[in-house]
């Protein structure tokens, strides 16, 4: 952080699974200012953990609506009281995690319209959600919502077809439907349905923000190509849902002005722009500035990675989304579930619960592992559908434990071959001008990016913030204010600073992992098959 004030600007937000953030960029495209709200930390009231409650289903899993309005109360207020000069932002916009839904009650349009500035967002907005507990990316409950939406239209790859993914539990089509068939009051007294990224704009409207087409991506209900709603999906999962959903818009729109509510309250000027939120993916891969050719891994809660695409390729694993600053192109995504909290579960087993001791297993361990590999799924994973934690020797005989330190490299080295051969499955191949971009948490951790180049054979670069979303909303609402679809999104950031080298391949990796892959494939399909050998 460095001067506060006098530097005209744009605020990125990122509304992730276990904290809301924030960033301020100046004209000359520097982040001067973060800051961030953690959940569990910053609001132990809402007894989360991860920023999340797991239901006894265990397939269930929801966050507070209010602990997420309360944390944009709680940040906003840490900026003001910084000194931070809100009469010098030039417009806003933000991220969601992607797929989770907020159901606003009928009358929330209004009283949004109506916020006193003498009060916090949370204590005037309590009786405006139909539910309180919202569904996020993280739940799996919806897999009969799943199957009949997809015998709706014909099957899975007629729907991925349609809306860039076959039905996915966590998509927010399928748990629209489901809280329809659960809870129809419910569901009738919604007057609009958001998901998080329109929900945290609409808070800064002061009104129902649309939904933006890359984020609208993540619901099986979008028609990626024409980028209108699927009427045949709409039906599918709840009557009456389009007038719920408003209709979807270019996410560079600019949906609005600020409400008065913040001019009133911390000095922005009435002509602040709201740029349309998107998802979280959709914002770091603009916040990056992928170019054609080079791979995105996301290490955040979950881990994700992405891809620019110029057509859409729907397969029946993985995702297509419209791409967040063009709208003729597209962009892919892989997601897994098991990622940061995977980790964590690893170091606090493996390495006494310190991030230092976990990196020194990893630099005193060969690469390859000498042949152990592992998988290491607590939660049901998502590609591949896979749940359980199973652990080979160079015998491809499964075994019941590994020292600490073989676990922490079989975990990370697991973890990045699974995601080079999806993404091979996707049709990626590593070139030699392949250049892979690391952000999230864990891209804090030089020892783990270490193992990302080696496994991939290619350099891995950094940002200087570990949130592009943060970023990439920024300059997003940049190219809103420029004037959006008509303005190349390269051209408004291309004063931004360049991603810096954080690890490039060691010498010998190609071999090993040339040798390895293959092996790590037919291990996953052997565990997916469930046709292991007996333990040792
Ligand atoms: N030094 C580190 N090594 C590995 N992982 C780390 C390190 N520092 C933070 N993390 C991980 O980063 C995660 C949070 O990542 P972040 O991208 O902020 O999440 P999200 O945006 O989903 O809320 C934490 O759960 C933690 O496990
Ligand atoms: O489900 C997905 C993407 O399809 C997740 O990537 C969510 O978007 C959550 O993001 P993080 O909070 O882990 O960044």
């Amino acid at each position: 952080m460095t001067e506060r004030t006098g530097r005209r600007c744009c605020l990125g937000c990122d509304f992730s699974t276990q904290q809301v953030k924030i960033v301020a960029v100046d004209e000359e495209l520097n982040v001067f200012y973060e800051d961030s709200v953690h959940f569990d930390r910053d609001l132990p009231e809402f007894g989360t953990q991860g920023g999340v409650h797991v239901h006894k289903d265990r397939l269930t899993v929801t966050s507070p609506v209010l602990m997420w309005v309360q944390a944009l109360d709680l940040i906003l207020e840490k900026m003001k009281a910084s000194g931070f000069d809100f009469s010098q932002v030039l417009a806003l916009s933000g991220a969601g995690q992607q797929h989770g839904s907020v159901y606003w009650k009928i009358g929330a349009s209004l009283a949004l319209s109506r916020l006193s500035p003498a009060l916090p967002l949370h204590q005037q907005l309590q009786d405006c959600f139909s539910i309180s507990d919202c569904p996020i990316w993280m739940d799996s409950s919806t897999t009969a919502q799943c199957r009949q939406l997809e015998a709706a239209v014909g099957g899975a790859r007629a729907l991925s077809c349609l809306t860039g993914s076959r039905a996915y539990e966590r998509f927010t089509g399928n748990q629209i439907a489901k809280l329809f068939q659960r809870n129809p009051e419910a569901y009738a007294n919604s007057e609009r349905i958001s998901l998080v990224s329109s929900f945290a704009a609409s808070l800064f409207l002061g009104g129902h923000s649309p939904i933006d087409y890359s984020d609208g991506s993540g619901m099986n209900l979008l028609q990626i190509q024409e980028k209108v709603w699927s009427q045949a999906c709409l039906d599918a999962c709840a009557p009456n849902l389009e007038e719920k959903l408003g209709s979807p818009v270019p996410s560079c729109s600019v949906v609005g002005a600020i409400s008065s509510y913040y001019v009133q309250r911390y000095g922005f000027l009435p002509t602040c722009q709201v740029v349309a939120f998107t998802g979280d993916n959709p914002a770091s891969l603009a916040g990056m500035r992928l170019e054609e050719g080079d791979i995105a891994v996301s290490l955040g809660t979950s881990d994700t990675l992405f891809l620019w695409l110029q057509e859409p390729l729907p397969a029946l694993e993985g995702h297509i989304f419209c791409n967040p600053v063009d709208t003729q192109q597209y962009m892919a995504l892989l997601c897994f579930k098991n990622g940061s909290l995977m980790r964590e579960k690893i170091r606090d087993e493996s390495a006494s619960g310190s991030w230092n001791k976990f990196s020194k297993a990893l630099q005193s361990t060969e690469m390859g592992n000498n042949g152990n590999v592992g998988f290491y799924f607590d939660v049901m994973e998502i590609t591949p559908e896979i749940v359980g934690r199973h652990r080979f020797n160079a015998e491809n005989t499964e075994v019941s434990a590994f020292p600490g330190d073989v676990e922490i490299r079989a975990l990370i080295e697991g973890q990045f071959m699974a995601k080079r051969i999806h993404a091979e499955g996707l049709g990626y191949r590593v070139m030699p001008k392949t250049k892979i971009l690391a952000t999230g948490g864990a891209s804090h951790n030089k020892d783990i990016l270490q193992v990302l180049a080696d496994v991939f054979g290619a350099p891995v670069y950094v940002m200087d913030t570990t949130s592009s979303a943060c970023v990439g909303s920024a300059y997003r609402a940049f190219h809103g204010l420029a004037g959006g679809a008509g303005v190349a999104f390269s051209e408004v950031v291309k004063s931004a600073p360049h991603p810096s080298l954080a690890a490039t391949p060691r010498p010998g990796a190609s071999q090993v992992y040339e040798a390895l892959l293959p092996r790590y494939a037919e291990l996953e399909q052997r565990v997916l098959s469930g046709a292991q050998r007996p333990l040792e």
